[in-house]
């Protein structure tokens, strides 16, 4: 089981967005893709699951192509929870986890006890079971965003797309929510913001900036003092411990501003970059 962008590049609006974007989603890996607002990130996720074609290059699930196979079929595979995903249906939180078994109905293959099961398991493992039968929009944020996940567990894929996952979670729901994720086997891919979290949970991490990928490596070789200030322009001190895990302190200086300062340079910590 594989996924896998091959020289993609996407443009909306008359701009490039991505720019020949290449990487694997090895088999059983957390990749975690990292970069600022706008670097591309949900771009890529998007054309990694296959609800947008890239202007150029492909995306290749199982070495094929991901456009010449069925939606239903791609959706057995591969579960993506996107960012803002919302739903105006007046519907229960069990019904929103429901769903995620619709690519499994058939007319010959109806709603079975197992699917319950499934269901259930997946309402519990994202700690929403105690609120199954509460509506749609009575759910707090944080809620709603566990219930996207679950219903992408219960779609039992094989790879999960994940864009912001932690938004709208508090600390002990980001952290028990990226140990679930890590715990369920699967190969995951993920945009994340929080650095810290992304080295405490990532296998690998995929750096965007500007549409491009600049770096791809394990996160102790990635996560670099030139590589955040570069990339997000942000001065920070980094412990790294023999374990290969690593710890970013952000240094706040008066007077230093991210905003508008454009980085040419490729970040120096490029591993296996393309
Ligand atoms: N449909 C579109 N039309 C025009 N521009 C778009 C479109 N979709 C994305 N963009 C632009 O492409 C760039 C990359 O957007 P994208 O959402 O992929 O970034 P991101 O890294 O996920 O950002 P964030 O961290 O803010 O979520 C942004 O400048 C965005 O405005």
């Amino acid at each position: 089981m594989m996924l896998s962008a091959r020289n993609v590049s996407w443009a909306a609006g008359g701009a490039e967005i991505l720019r020949d974007v290449s990487l694997d989603v090895r088999s059983g890996e957390f990749l975690g893709i990292i970069g600022p607002n706008g670097s591309g990130k949900t771009s890529l996720m998007a054309l990694l699951a296959g609800i947008r074609k890239p202007k150029s290059g492909e995306v290749l699930l199982d070495g094929v192509p991901i456009g010449t196979l069925g939606r239903r079929e791609v959706a057995r595979r591969l579960a993506l929870v996107e960012q803002q995903a919302e739903t105006g249906e007046r519907i229960t939180a069990r019904q929103a986890v429901e769903l995620g078994r619709t690519p499994y109905l058939e007319p010959l293959s109806p709603w079975s006890p197992e699917d319950d099961t499934i269901v259930e398991a997946a309402l519990q493992n994202v700690d929403m079971l105690h609120l199954s039968s509460r509506l749609w929009h009575t759910l707090s944020g944080g809620e709603r965003q566990r219930l996207h996940i679950g219903r992408a567990l219960a779609q039992h894929p094989r790879i999960l797309l994940l864009d912001e996952p932690t938004n709208h979670l508090d600390i002990g729901h980001q952290i028990g929510l990226l140990d679930l994720v890590r715990r369920q086997g699967l190969t995951v891919a993920a945009a994340l913001h929080d650095l810290n979290h992304a080295a405490m949970f990532c296998d690998r991490l995929a750096v965007m900036q500007g549409g491009q990928l600049v770096a791809l490596g394990a996160p102790s070789d990635v996560l670099t003092v030139e590589c955040i200030r570069e990339v997000f322009g942000v001065e920070a001190e980094i412990d790294q411990g023999s374990d290969g895990s690593c710890f970013i302190r952000y240094i706040h200086s008066h007077g230093f501003a991210p905003y508008g300062i454009i980085v040419r340079e490729r970040c120096t910590a490029e591993v296996d970059c393309t």
